[in-house]
């Protein structure tokens, strides 16, 4: 046997076997620890992806109860609206209420009108009928459409109804403005109006709109490109707005700049009641704000001119029938009587305008006639308008008039209850009118005096409304028209730019969705 001598250590075969049998033996064993520890990481890793997969389950299961409670809480929110406005129709009436849906708590069925527009109103009335019950913009609303309802809300103004429009829009527009008075203060302001827009009036207006429509028309004949028919609609009637009712002479820049601030307006005017930061409502209120400061800057130079500079416009004939009238118009009521006037007058007859453009378009059957009538009139190319020509009538489209009851009356057959509003229909009154012959056909024909299919019945054609709150800028709305129609028909040619006619959109006021765009130049 062999020794070793390490020092005192003494190193002999059999330490050598034992130290050999330790190692390996502590080499089994760090492999088995080794493996161990794989077995254990597959053994944590498994546990872990069950973990992870028990966790994904139970976020799994949380998100599904959450959903499915949230599901629930809408349901049953959406029943206790229902309920809350079942429950305030007026007991003491055996009618029901109109059929239709009160949509979701709180905005109603708001949403589904901005975004589904005419179809909103199409699809509910083939639904319901022509009175249905929704809510819009906060309010319990019911709408109405046929010339026998629409016949029994406009003559039944400051009886049955009284004119009401949205939270947002009287708000915004004001307490002294025309749209917002009732009863005597009501016949008041008419009577102040009634000279602004009557016959004299309108003959004094006449050589500037048909200055500023033949500018306006010259701009979008030199545009090398399509023109946006409908901004530019709304650009002409601005500047009829800005030229003829307050008579301002003011640099392109300013009146761009005042539109803006007015388009913001418009906007907003037809918003959710809620006053926010960042809310529709907010945003209209600074507009308002805006224009009213520089209203205020326009009246005060205004009263201070001499009587010898003044060129009369609709805001002279104003202050000057108040004082026929011995009525003193505060600053507050002139800067909302300023603005409400360009409010009516502005998207209405841009709107207008913008669907007479379209018909022409559709129309080259009709456009050659009325070239061949304005030949006959000679009012080709001379473009001199004069009074003679304005006798043709459009097929107008303006949503409708909004009323509130001011008691529970009956209405085909149901009862409207107090305090709900109404809204009437013009356009589907017109387009579902018995008296007209396939009134989706653009045929101005159909207006001349000898069968004119509108004398029909009072109230199955009502573009301008009726009854003591019809329109009062009937007959310039009428003039704007006709001379826009004389002067594009007179002078220009204009071809489509897109591959198809666009489609409409309702809210706020129909127009094309993407504005139409018209290749304009000179005949
Ligand atoms: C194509 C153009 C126009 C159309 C289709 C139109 C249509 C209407 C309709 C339907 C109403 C009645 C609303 C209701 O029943 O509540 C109305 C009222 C009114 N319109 Fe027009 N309008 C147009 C142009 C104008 C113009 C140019 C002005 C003035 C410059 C104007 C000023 C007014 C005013 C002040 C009222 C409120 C009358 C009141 O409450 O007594 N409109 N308009």
């Amino acid at each position: 046997m062999r020794t070793i001598h390490f020092g005192d250590f003494v190193w002999t075969e059999t330490i050598k076997h034992e130290f050999r049998a330790a190692v390996s033996d502590l080499d089994v064993q760090l492999k088995l620890e080794k493996r161990n520890a794989s077995v254990c990481t597959v053994a944590r890793g498994c546990l872990e992806m069950f973990l992870l997969e028990l966790s994904h389950l139970s976020a799994l299961v949380t998100a599904l109860t959450s959903v499915v409670s949230a599901l629930i809480l809408l349901a049953v929110s959406k029943q206790l609206w229902t309920f809350r406005w079942t429950n305030t129709r007026d007991k003491e009436c055996k009618l029901p209420l109109p059929n239709g849906s009160m949509g979701w708590p709180l905005v109603g069925e708001t949403f589904h009108w901005l975004f589904q527009g005419s179809n909103f109103h199409i699809s509910r009335r083939e639904k319901h009928g022509n009175v249905f019950k929704t809510h819009l913009l906060g309010k319990p609303v019911i709408r109405v459409t046929g010339a026998e309802n629409i016949r029994k809300i406009l003559l039944g103004e400051h009886n049955l109804v009284c004119t009401q429009w949205p939270q947002s829009t009287r708000i915004i527009l004001g307490p002294n403005t025309l749209v917002n008075s009732i009863g005597d203060l009501h016949k008041n302001k008419r009577k102040i109006l009634a000279k602004v827009f009557s016959r004299g009036a309108l003959e004094m207006y006449l050589p500037r709109l048909q200055a500023v429509v033949k500018s306006e028309i010259a701009k979008w004949c030199s545009e090398p490109g399509p023109v946006d028919v409908y901004a530019a609609a709304k650009s002409l009637t601005f500047h009829i707005a800005v030229r003829i009712l307050l008579g301002l002479k003011m640099e392109e820049k300013r009146i761009v700049y005042l539109s803006q601030i007015f388009e913001q307006l418009i906007n907003n005017l037809f918003s959710l009641p809620i006053d926010a930061p960042m809310s529709g409502l907010r945003k209209g209120i600074k507009a308002r704000e805006m224009l009213h400061a520089c209203m205020e800057k326009i009246i005060k130079e205004k009263i201070q001119k001499p009587e010898s500079e003044k060129y009369y416009d609709a805001f002279d004939y104003m202050l000057s029938s108040a004082k026929e009238n011995r009525q003193e118009l505060s600053m507050q009521e002139l800067k909302e009587t300023a603005v409400e006037l360009i409010f009516a007058a502005h998207s209405t007859t841009a709107s207008a305008s913008t669907s007479l453009i379209l018909q022409l378009l559709r129309h080259p059957g009709v456009v050659e006639k009325a070239r061949i009538e304005l030949e006959s009139e000679g009012l080709v190319s001379n473009t001199q308008s004069n009074n003679s020509c304005y006798r043709k009538e459009n097929g107008l489209k303006v949503s409708g008039g909004y009323r509130t009851a001011l008691q529970t009356f009956e209405l085909d057959g149901y009862q409207i209850p107090k305090g709900w509003s109404v809204m009437y229909s013009i356009r589907d009154t017109h387009e579902t009118a018995a008296v007209f012959q396939s009134p989706e056909i653009f045929n101005p024909d159909r207006f001349r005096t000898k069968h004119d299919e509108s004398k029909t019945g009072r109230f199955n054609y009502v573009p301008f409304g009726g009854g003591i709150r019809s329109c009062v800028g009937k007959q310039l709305a009428q003039m704007i028209l006709k001379t826009l129609a004389v002067e594009v028909i007179g002078t220009c040619k204009w071809t489509l730019a897109t591959e198809n006619f666009p489609k409409m959109q309702t809210v706020p006021i129909v127009h094309p969705v993407n504005g139409l765009h018209v290749h304009f130049n000179y005949a």
